[in-house]
């Protein structure tokens, strides 16, 4: 059927790295790299791009593509002893011809299934087998929603215990109009200050400078708000209790090789995450952590909307 082929198409990236392609009738589209099984475009119905990736990427194994929603796993940051944020974002997935059934009920012809097996190489640095997948759908609404499951494969008999995040890179239009709802009276771990705990105070979260913080046991629900765009990202999660803000502002982007100078005013990271309460799998056991993206108007002038009923209307 036409439909099937327009919905899920595989094409030819930057510098040869192959893509897929979903596409939702109403005009939304995704796209998924197999290298890092990294997402890297999220268009609305009006074709308007709601991430960031830097102009200054580099789409170049084995670095991982800087934008998008990298997939940090087995470990976030450098709590642990592997490279930062893990291997599975500079590694080549596959496609899962024949995944095992998924319990959500998307109707949705739009979405691409991902397999992230270990090699012979890959279990010298992490001694485990596993499979992990990724599903990446788009709503009919234009809902961008990513599934992973995790399962212990080893035939040891031994658990394994790992960390994750889904590290989003929102595509704002100015930083400093940006609001974040949903994390205000939670602790957080302060990655600038040796992760010290602290209680995040105020009424949302506004960014006048660098911010790289984990919070959490945080709720379900968080709205980004762009109050320039006049567009709220609503970002649901499950699995995932704990919540990574991050922007580098000026300094640290300059350090950074694949980021432009002044790409820090147009980003916000907010990234659903298990950071604290690390997950161990028994061989034989699956996890599973999901993340739904929806990018909403907002008529947000002058406090005209209320952010609870973004936070908690369905
Ligand atoms: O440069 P990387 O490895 O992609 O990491 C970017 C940032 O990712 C964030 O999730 C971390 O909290 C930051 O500490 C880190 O700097």
């Amino acid at each position: 059927m036409t439909s099937e082929r327009v919905a899920v198409e595989s094409a030819k990236g930057v510098n040869g790295l192959e893509k897929i392609i979903l596409r939702e009738t109403r005009g939304s589209s995704a796209e998924v790299y197999l290298y890092g099984g990294h997402v890297t475009s999220w268009k609305n119905e009006h074709g308007e791009e709601l991430l960031f990736v830097s102009s200054k990427a580099l789409f170049k194994p084995p670095k991982a593509i800087r934008g998008g929603i990298p997939l940090c796993f087995p470990q976030f940051s450098n709590l642990g002893p592997l490279e930062q944020h893990g291997f599975a974002r500079n590694k080549f997935w596959s496609i899962d011809t024949d995944p095992p059934a998924f319990p959500t009920n998307s109707s949705s012809k739009a979405h691409i299934d991902l397999i992230l097996k270990p090699s012979e190489e890959d279990m010298k640095i992490w001694p485990h087998s596993y499979e992990f997948r990724l599903r990446v759908a788009l709503g009919p609404g234009g809902d961008l929603m990513l599934t992973s499951r995790i399962r212990n494969t080893n035939s040891d008999g031994k658990p394994f215990t790992f960390t994750f995040a889904y590290h989003t890179y929102f595509s704002v239009s100015d930083i400093s109009e940006v609001r974040v709802e949903g994390l205000e009276t939670h602790d957080y771990l302060d990655n600038l200050q040796n992760r010290e705990r602290f209680t995040e105070q105020g009424d949302a979260i506004t960014f006048e400078g660098e911010v790289d913080k984990i919070y959490l046991c945080t709720p379900t629900k968080i709205a980004i708000m762009d109050h320039e765009k006049k567009r709220t990202f609503v970002l649901r999660k499950d699995g995932l209790p704990d919540a990574v803000v991050w922007n580098p502002w000026d300094k640290k982007a300059k350090a950074m090789a694949d980021f432009g100078d002044d790409e820090y005013k147009h980003v916000l990271c907010v990234e659903a995450a298990a950071i604290e309460k690390p997950i161990t799998l028994k061989p034989g056991e699956e996890w599973r952590g999901r993340q739904e993206l929806s990018a909403v108007p907002s008529s947000y002038c002058s406090g005209q909307l209320d952010p609870q009923r973004v936070l908690q209307g369905s």
